[in-house]
């Protein structure tokens, strides 16, 4: 018996009409030959008892058995499903000759029944023939054995209309416009008047939107110490999307300084982690500046200076046990998962503001799954004091009234990026406690409603998309900064060796033409999202105006501008140079090009 039934697809020719009618043809003249069989065997079995009837009425019992059994064995063979086969009636073997005769009438009846059936298999011939030639255009399923299967046609399907949380849907607005709503320093509630010197020694006299906004609210949530939250209770989180050169940074320096100020001891109570070493390192330095004359401590993990060294600004050992030697710690991701699993001297026990800059830049690359151990080394009691402390932490878990009795201190998120996330994926990794959003950008903005990430893009800045070919970019850019001047300008390349490139044929197309020039920029940003906006915001800082330039190739073009829109851009133009504008330069720029060339080889 098979253990398996294939089916095999024949191929269209299989299924055409003419090849049905020749397999038709083949099963008509098959049955026909097995209906022919059928009825010389019917015939001979006629002979065979008429024969047998004049035998028996002269031969033995014992034969007779013999070939009554033989009988019914040729039955089985020619139905052997169609037959039941049952064992022999014992009266038959007792009985005479009459028994005998019904048994043969039987088997004559049987083969009655076989005609029966071949006049059956006679129809289904006649059946097939006329079903193929309705189905010669179309074939049915059970032909080919498949089954076909259905239903897939496209239907119409409601958009599934996206519902925010009411933090994300309803933020504090910020407005955009810096300029016409700077805030006088002293109108700002809260801040110390120790600090207010501070800024206006450092030339703020007016604060920006975003810093009179969040610098209030961060204050508010330490108004009754750094240990406990108001009425007891865990303050929110609070997340802020502003525009790159809004002045975020001061919108957390200055209300984390003050919370410090009145410290006792010496812990590491805030951590601030940014995506490189270079960003790290502006937030450390407007940290310091605001902590001097505060005897509050900032140290930087940021792989500036070697593990030791940061490992021995971190802590001390006296008399057997290691004291903090850092207030504030501003870490880049790596580097601070370094010290946590390999530094016993740094602790994050007493954390209690945890600040993570350009947020979204930092959610997209979880380097080491940072997040979670620090949450983890926050939430792990290294001395055996502090797990029985009255200020025991433990992880934030669903509020019952149970949970809320013990004081606990509070770890507090500050999230500071200049790209609203909406993605709930992206947000549930932060583990974020009942979050407050101050935001610049409205849910409700008029950018695509699809795009999770939409940037907030400064007031004063003006972007221009400039169609090119590859072989006449360097050309062009030669073209914007010389002949253009804007100054000064800022270049992205999208590597470091055509950085270089670009740097040594502005400088010899200068020496050889214009004789020495103040040059830096122009705008080749890097083909995605995030590293894109963070580079054009280098630009229109603070309130002033700003240009930004991306060089296209045309391939490039329909994404480029897609992806401007659905980040929330309020527009891009596009900006042609005619080419008799560059002719002039082309001579001195072949020269220069030779002269590339060879200094490339020289280096
Ligand atoms: N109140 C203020 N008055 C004058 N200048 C300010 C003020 N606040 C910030 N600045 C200046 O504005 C510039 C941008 O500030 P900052 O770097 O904090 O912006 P940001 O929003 O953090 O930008 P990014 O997202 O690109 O990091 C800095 O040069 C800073 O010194």
């Amino acid at each position: 018996m098979a253990l398996f039934f294939i089916n095999r697809y024949l191929g269209d020719e299989g299924d055409d009409g003419s090849s049905n009618e020749s397999r038709a043809k083949a099963l008509l003249a098959k049955l026909q030959r097995k209906a022919k069989v059928k009825e010389q065997q019917s015939l001979s079995c006629q002979e065979e008892y008429q024969s047998k009837t004049t035998v028996e009425n002269d031969g033995d019992t014992s034969v007779k058995k013999k070939r009554k059994n033989k009988g019914v064995n040729l039955d089985e063979t020619k139905h052997p499903k169609k037959r039941k086969v049952s064992p022999p009636d014992p009266e038959e073997l007792s009985e005479g000759d009459n028994a005998r005769k019904k048994k043969d009438r039987k088997k004559m009846q049987l083969t009655e029944e076989d005609k029966e059936l071949l006049k059956n298999d006679d129809e289904m011939v006649e059946k097939i023939q006329t079903d193929q030639s309705i189905q010669d255009t179309e074939t049915s399923p059970s032909q080919t054995g498949f089954t076909i299967l259905g239903g897939f046609e496209k239907k119409i399907i409601q958009k599934v209309q996206r519902v925010l949380p009411k933090w994300l849907a309803e933020p504090d607005v910020i407005q955009r416009d810096i300029t016409s709503n700077l805030v006088p320093i002293s109108d700002v509630p809260g801040i110390c008047t120790k600090l207010q010197r501070k800024l206006e020694s450092n030339g703020i006299h007016h604060l920006f939107p975003v810093q009179a906004e969040v610098i209030p609210a961060i204050l508010e949530s330490v108004s009754h110490g750094l240990l406990i939250g108001r009425g007891g209770y865990k303050p929110r989180d609070i997340c802020v999307s502003a525009p790159t050169g809004s002045g975020k940074t001061l919108a957390f320096v200055i209300p984390v300084i003050q919370a410090l100020m009145e410290r006792v001891v010496c812990e590491v109570r805030v951590l601030a982690v940014l995506p490189t070493k270079e960003l790290a390192q502006q937030v450390g330095k407007v940290f310091s500046s605001y902590a001097e004359g505060n005897s509050l401590k900032v140290v930087m993990l940021a792989g500036q200076k070697s593990f030791a060294t940061e490992q021995a600004s971190l802590s001390e050992n006296r008399g057997g046990i290691s004291h903090s030697l850092a207030d504030i710690v501003v870490a880049t991701p790596g580097r601070l998962v370094d010290h946590i699993n390999k530094n016993d001297g740094f602790s994050l026990e007493h954390l209690r503001f945890l600040i993570i800059d350009e947020a979204d830049r930092m959610i997209d690359s979880m380097h080491q799954s940072w997040l979670s151990q620090v949450t983890k080394a926050v939430y792990r009691p290294r001395r055996v004091s502090e797990a029985v402390s009255i200020f025991k932490r433990t992880e934030p878990a669903p509020i019952t009234a149970a949970s809320l009795s013990p004081p606990q201190m509070p770890l507090q998120k500050l999230l500071f990026s200049a790209t609203l996330t909406q993605n709930p994926e992206k947000l549930q990794q932060l583990g974020l406690h009942q979050p407050r959003l101050f935001s610049s950008v409205h849910s409700r903005s008029t950018t695509n409603p699809e795009s999770q990430e939409r940037f907030n893009f400064p007031q004063g800045l003006t972007e221009y998309y400039v169609p090119c070919t590859l072989s006449k970019k360097p050309l062009l850019i030669l073209h914007f900064i010389l002949r253009l001047k804007f100054s000064p300008i800022l270049c992205f390349t999208n590597s470091r060796e055509a950085a270089h490139r670009l740097y040594l044929l502005v400088h010899l197309f200068v020496k050889t033409k214009d004789g020495p020039f103040n040059v830096c920029n122009v705008l080749l940003p890097f083909y995605s999202t995030t590293f894109c906006w963070h580079r054009v915001g280098r630009t229109a800082r603070a309130g002033k105006s700003g240009l930004a330039f991306t060089f296209l190739l045309g391939v490039q073009e329909n994404k480029f501008i897609q992806m401007v829109k659905d980040a929330g851009s309020p527009g891009i133009h596009k900006q042609i140079v005619k080419p008799g504008n560059l002719k002039s330069m082309e001579p001195c720029y072949q020269q220069t090009l030779l002269e590339l060339g060879n200094t490339i080889k020289v280096v």
